[in-house]
C-alpha cells in the first residue's frame, strides 16, 4: 500500500470523467464503435490523455508522437504487453511472437526475419492476383445468373475466404480452399470468431478482463482456457482445427527439408532457420505451431477486412472509384501495349493513385486500431506537444510508474491534425498527393508514417505483404466491378473487436459482414 501511494502518479494528467469506480473509462473505449472515444478525447485533452480503468486505476491513452516513438522504439522492450491482454493473443495464437516479450520476442524475430523480407512479398504477387481473380469468375457467374446484371454480395465473407487461401498458399504452400469449399474447417473457425469472441463486450466481461491481471499467471491461463462461455470457446474451437493442420504441416516441412526439398513458403524458410539456430534460441515445437497460427490470424483477417473498408469507401464516393478503375485500365493498356499480361510490382509502383488510396484506407480504418503496453521500469515520457496538468504547470516530459499501463490509439494517431491536415476525419486520397503534408518530427509508423503497422521492435512483420495484396485486390476487382451502396451498407458500424470489422447497424448478431450491390463494369469508354 505504502508503495502504491508514494509511486510517481499520473493523476494530475487531463482527463475525461469516469461515472463508474467499478469499470471507469473502459465502457466508453471498448462499447462504441472503433475511435469514437479516442477522436473525441484526442480533440479535447491532446496526444497523452489520463483515463480511469476498473477501481479508479489511472491508465494512459497516447497518440502523442514522440511517446509512440519511445515505447515502440527507443524504450521497446521496457514496454511489454499487458499480462490480461497476452491472455487473448495466448487464446488466439499460442505462445508465438505476437505472445512473446523481451529477449524471448527477439528470439522469435530472428528466425521469423527470412520470410518476410522484400524479395518474399514481391515474389507472392501473382499468387494474390490468382486469389483476386478467383473471386472475380465467381462473382461474374453469380451476377450473370440474375435478371438485371447486378448482385448484393458480401464482400467481406468473400474477401475472407479468399485472403485466407491466399496465406495459406504464401505461408504454408498449404490449400485451405476456402474459395471452393465453403464449408472448410479451418476457414468456418475463423469466421466471425472476433466478432463471437470480442465483440459487444459486456460490463461483465470488462470487468472479468480487469480482474485478470490480478490473478497469478497459472490461473489466469486455466481460467481462459476452461471458463464456459460461446465466445471462448469458440476461440478455443478455432485454436484446436488450426493446430491440427499446423502440426501436420510442420512435419511435412522438416521431413522435406531433411530430404534437401525445403520450398520457399514462410513456413519452410522459418523451419530452415530454426534448424540453423542453437538449442537455446530454437523455437520449439509449440512456438513453430504457434507461429503458424499466428500467421493465419494476423495474415488473413487483417488484410480481408482492410479491402472491405477499402471497397466501402470506394462505394461511398464514387468519383474515387471512377478516378482509380481509369488509371488500373491505363496501365492494363500500357502493359498489353508492351506485350505482356499481368502487373509486375514496378507497374504498381507507378500507380499513384492507387497507392493515396491504399493509404487512405489504411490510415482512415486500421483495422488493428489499438495496441496495449505496459512500463517494466519508472521511465519518462518524451513530449512532442507539451501539455497542462491539471495544476497549471505545463510539461514536455511525462514521468510514469512502473507498471504504467499505456493504451496506444492507433485510430486517434491515424486522425492526427497536425500530422494529416485539418481534414483528418475526412476520407480524402488526394491528402497523399497534394504535397500539403508536412514531414512528422518523430517517424514512427513502418509505411507512410501510419501507425497502422505498429511501429519499432515489433512493428508488423507482414506490411509489405498486406500492402501488395490489397493493391492486387484492388487492382482485379475495380477493374471489373463496380461496387455502389445498398440499404445495409449506410449502416455499417466499425466493430471494435481485436480487428476492427464492419457489421450493419441492428444486426449485429448477424456478425461482420459488408453487403454492397456489385455489378460488371462497363468498359465502353475505355
Ligand atoms: C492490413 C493488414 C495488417 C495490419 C493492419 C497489421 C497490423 C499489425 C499490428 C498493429 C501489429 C502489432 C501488434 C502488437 O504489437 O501487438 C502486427 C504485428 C504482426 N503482424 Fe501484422 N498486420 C497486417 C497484416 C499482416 C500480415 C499479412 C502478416 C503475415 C503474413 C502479418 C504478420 C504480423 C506478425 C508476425 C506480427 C508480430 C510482430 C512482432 O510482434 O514482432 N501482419 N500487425
Amino acid at each position: 500500500t505504502y508503495r502504491h501511494f508514494a509511486r510517481i502518479s499520473v493523476a494530475d494528467v487531463p482527463g475525461p470523467e469516469s461515472s463508474s469506480w467499478l469499470l471507469g473509462n473502459m465502457p466508453q473505449l471498448f462499447g462504441g464503435q472503433v475511435g469514437e472515444a479516442e477522436f473525441k478525447w484526442q480533440e479535447i485533452y491532446g496526444g497523452v490523455v489520463r483515463i480511469k480503468a476498473s477501481f479508479g486505476e489511472d491508465r494512459l491513452l497516447v497518440t502523442d508522437p514522440k511517446a509512440l516513438q519511445y515505447i515502440y522504439h527507443t524504450s521497446g522492450y521496457r514496454f511489454h504487453k499487458q499480462p490480461e491482454r497476452i491472455e487473448l493473443t495466448r487464446m488466439i495464437s499460442g505462445r508465438g511472437i505476437l505472445w512473446a516479450d523481451g529477449n524471448d520476442h527477439k528470439r522469435h524475430r530472428k528466425v521469423m526475419l527470412p520470410g518476410f523480407g522484400t524479395p518474399e512479398a514481391k515474389a507472392l504477387l501473382p499468387l494474390f492476383f490468382s486469389y483476386a481473380a478467383q473471386i472475380g469468375t465467381k462473382w461474374k457467374d453469380i451476377i450473370g445468373a440474375t435478371a438485371d446484371q447486378s448482385a448484393v454480395l458480401d464482400v467481406t465473407a468473400w474477401a475472407s475466404r479468399a485472403t485466407l487461401d491466399a496465406i495459406g498458399e504464401a505461408a504454408f504452400d498449404y490449400r485451405f480452399g476456402a474459395m471452393e469449399n465453403q464449408d472448410n474447417v479451418v476457414g468456418t473457425a475463423w469466421g466471425n470468431v472476433f466478432m463471437d469472441t470480442f465483440g459487444s463486450p459486456s460490463d461483465a466481461s470488462l470487468l472479468a478482463l480487469s480482474l485478470l491481471q490480478y490473478v497469478p499467471r497459472g490461473i489466469r491461463e486455466f481460467l481462459v482456457d476452461h471458463v464456459p462461455s460461446a465466445g471462448l470457446q469458440h476461440i478455443r474451437y478455432t485454436a484446436q482445427v488450426t493446430t491440427k493442420v499446423a502440426r501436420e504441416l510442420v512435419a511435412s516441412k522438416s521431413a522435406a527439408l531433411l530430404q534437401g526439398k525445403g520450398t520457399r513458403d514462410i513456413m519452410s524458410l522459418l523451419v530452415k532457420a530454426n534448424a540453423s539456430e542453437n538449442e537455446k534460441t530454437k523455437l520449439n515445437e509449440d512456438e513453430l505451431l504457434s507461429q503458424m497460427r499466428t500467421i493465419i490470424m494476423a495474415g488473413h483477417e487483417t488484410t480481408a477486412n482492410s479491402f472491405s473498408w477499402a471497397v466501402l469507401e470506394l462505394a461511398r464516393q464514387p468519383q474515387i472509384q471512377s478516378r482509380l478503375r481509369s488509371e488500373i485500365r491505363s496501365m492494363e493498356r500500357t502493359i498489353q501495349a508492351r506485350g505482356s499480361y499481368g502487373f509486375t510490382t514496378s507497374d504498381i509502383q507507378s500507380m499513384p493513385y492507387l497507392s493515396a488510396v491504399v493509404k487512405e484506407v489504411l490510415r482512415f480504418h486500421p483495422v488493428s486500431f489499438n495496441n496495449f503496453r505496459q512500463s517494466l521500469t519508472d521511465d519518462v515520457l518524451p513530449l512532442s506537444q507539451p501539455i497542462t496538468l491539471q495544476s497549471g504547470e505545463v510539461i514536455t516530459e511525462l514521468p510514469v510508474p512502473k507498471g504504467m499501463k499505456v493504451i496506444i490509439s492507433i485510430a486517434a494517431y491515424n486522425r492526427n491534425k497536425d500530422l494529416f491536415g485539418h481534414d483528418a476525419h475526412i476520407f480524402n486520397p488526394e491528402r497523399w498527393l497534394d504535397g500539403s503534408m508536412r514531414k512528422p518530427d518523430a517517424p514512427v509508423g513502418a509505411y507512410a508514417n501510419l501507425l497502422t503497422f505498429a511501429g519499432g521492435l515489433r512493428t508488423c512483420m507482414g506490411w509489405r505483404f498486406a500492402v501488395l495484396e490489397l493493391q492486387a485486390f484492388l487492382i482485379e476487382l475495380l477493374s471489373d466491378f463496380e461496387f455502389s451502396l445498398t440499404p445495409e451498407a449506410m449502416r455499417i458500424r466499425r466493430e471494435a473487436c481485436i480487428v476492427m470489422v464492419p457489421t450493419v447497424e441492428g444486426r449485429r448478431d448477424e456478425g461482420a459482414q459488408l453487403p454492397l450491390r456489385v455489378t460488371v463494369a462497363s468498359r465502353e469508354y475505355d
